[in-house]
């Protein structure tokens, strides 16, 4: 591990860092770091949250002139959350030096941007849409820019942004540095983006599998209809502090956000057709812990960096294996824990294997708890609570108020009372979920007939790769499902806060 200080980064920049807490270089910013402020163009890849934002950020940084109040620096990113996120971490980079930072989106006010505009940034950070937007109104200039980042890059290509980004890049001068950054990059796709580029150093960051080691990895195989009580229960029993649901459509997530508030949980949808002020508040109380689950498409969640998601649940198996590798790396960032659990239907298991070929890891069948189990691993979770609480023995009153009741019951009562009270027994709340069809099916040995209507289960013919017709390791007592319960202090298993409404 490189330090930054070892990286020829100038004092006023190397501040800025260090005020963030980084003093070794990931691997992809020190691979990155240099050769970015040598002037090469770069196609970056690393796993997801390793630091790809400060590894083109710093070169970034570095080589704008503060003298000059020209847009120097221009950062295309897939959305409009992202965009924010991205120009927040480049005004810290930028903190010290001074550096003018704007990001521009759709959704917000133009006339609001457009005055922004007029204030000299020296880097914009803005989606497609209204990057050009901007462009055909004249409100931005690019003709001093010499640097133009494109972070994940596929996702805007595989948007069909391609056009778009084409447009943008020929506004930018030819003789600009180009970096592109993402945490997958298909072959296609990095083929048309070395047509934009000159003569690119690739520098992809190797490492056995495509997804972060200290993501635990789990599948669940349920048919569509006992997928959401399986959640339910998981949810419950595995008590993640923060965590994100994917579901496939936009219909999908509403649909999860409400049964999951019926439910009781505390949780938000966000995807592409909410308001931007709605997604921003969703966001901002996510991030708060206000809100505990966020229920999300892929788009809407692509490379955001958010503290405290420790459970990242697939709600629907995505249909490609990038997707896959993006939603579970909405955890187990910088370093930290994280699990990963995704529903296959019998119909979808060749996603399955097509998942785990490409990210060259294979995830551990998870038999769900049932729903005594979950309860029962309730009722160990509010044991440990107390058993904390009492450790910490800071109850003040709370003490006086206990004698006073000692006085009138007997201890065994009071403290199942207690425990009764913290758990939540299964309402059996009806909730309603449309059926969503399977994916088509697609190899790896799952349902070989046509990918037609189902009402799942029936017709399941094929077996995992592995042998396994029904998932049966965990029966060990090892699965995710049964491993929580014990909260064997198994980082991830952590008691969380995920709060439940009352009533
Ligand atoms: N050198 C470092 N030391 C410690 N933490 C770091 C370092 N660099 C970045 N981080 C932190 O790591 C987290 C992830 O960084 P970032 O969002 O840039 O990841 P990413 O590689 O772009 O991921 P993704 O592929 O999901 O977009 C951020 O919270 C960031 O502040
Ligand atoms: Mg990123």
């Amino acid at each position: 591990m490189v330090k930054f200080s070892e990286l020829n980064i100038s004092e006023t920049t190397l501040k800025s860092v260090r005020r963030m807490g980084f003093e070794e270089a990931t691997p992809i910013q020190e691979g990155t770091i240099r050769l970015g402020m040598e002037g090469k163009d770069i196609i970056g890849q690393a796993q997801t949250g390793t630091g790809k934002t400060t590894a083109f950020g710093i070169p970034l940084i570095e080589k704008i002139d503060t003298k000059d109040g020209n847009v120097q620096g221009l950062v295309i990113a897939p959305t409009r959350e992202l965009a924010i996120q991205v120009s927040e971490e480049l005004y810290r980079l930028g903190q010290d030096k001074n550096v003018r930072i704007l990001s521009v989106y759709g959704g917000q006010e133009i006339s609001r941007q457009i005055r922004a505009l007029k204030n000299r940034p020296q880097i914009i950070v803005g989606t497609p849409g209204r990057l050009l937007d901007h462009i055909n109104r004249r409100t931005l200039k690019l003709d001093n820019v010499n640097t133009l980042i494109l972070d994940e890059a596929d996702e805007m290509l595989n948007m069909g942004f391609i056009e778009d980004i084409q447009t943008i890049m020929s506004s930018v001068p030819e003789d600009r540095q180009t970096l592109l950054f993402s945490a997958t990059m298909p072959d296609a796709i990095r083929r048309i983006a070395e047509k934009f580029m000159k003569t690119p150093e690739i520098v992809k960051i190797k490492s056995k599998e495509m997804t972060v080691e200290n993501i635990e990895q789990f599948y669940v195989k349920s048919v569509e209809r006992e997928k959401f009580d399986i959640l339910s229960r998981l949810i419950n029993v595995q008590q993640p502090e923060l965590a994100i649901i994917f579901g496939r459509t936009k219909r999908r997530v509403d649909e999860l956000a409400k049964a999951l508030n019926i439910r009781g949980y505390v949780a938000e949808g966000i995807h592409g057709d909410l308001s931007q002020a709605k997604r921003m508040s969703v966001l901002k109380q996510f991030k708060a812990g206000k809100v505990d689950i966020l229920v999300a498409t892929d788009v809407a969640a692509r490379g955001l960096d958010i503290s405290g998601v420790s459970h990242v649940y697939n709600f629907d198996i995505p249909q490609d294996p990038e997707s896959y590798v993006h939603r579970i790396g909405r955890t187990g960032r910088a370093g930290k824990k994280g699990v990963a659990v995704t529903f296959v239907t019998p119909r979808e298991m060749g996603y399955l294997s097509i998942v785990e070929r490409t990210t060259k890891k294979k995830m551990e069948a998870l038999i769900p708890p049932t729903a005594d189990e979950a309860v029962l691993g309730q009722k160990r979770v509010a044991m440990e609570q107390l058993q904390e609480m009492t450790e910490k023995n800071n109850l003040g009153d709370y003490r006086t108020f206990a004698a006073e009741m000692l006085e009138k019951f007997d201890a065994v009562d009071l403290i199942a009372a207690a425990l009764k009270t913290m758990t939540k027994e299964p309402e059996d709340v009806p909730v309603s979920i449309s059926e969503e069809r399977p994916l088509p099916s697609r190899g790896g040995g799952g349902y070989k007939g046509k990918g037609g209507r189902s009402s799942g289960g029936g017709g399941y013919k094929g077996s995992r790769s592995t042998g396994s017709g029904r998932p049966s390791s965990s029966r060990s007592g090892s699965g995710a499902g049964r491993r929580r319960e014990g909260g064997s202090g198994s980082g991830a298993g952590r008691p969380g806060r995920t709060r439940r409404h009352e009533g």
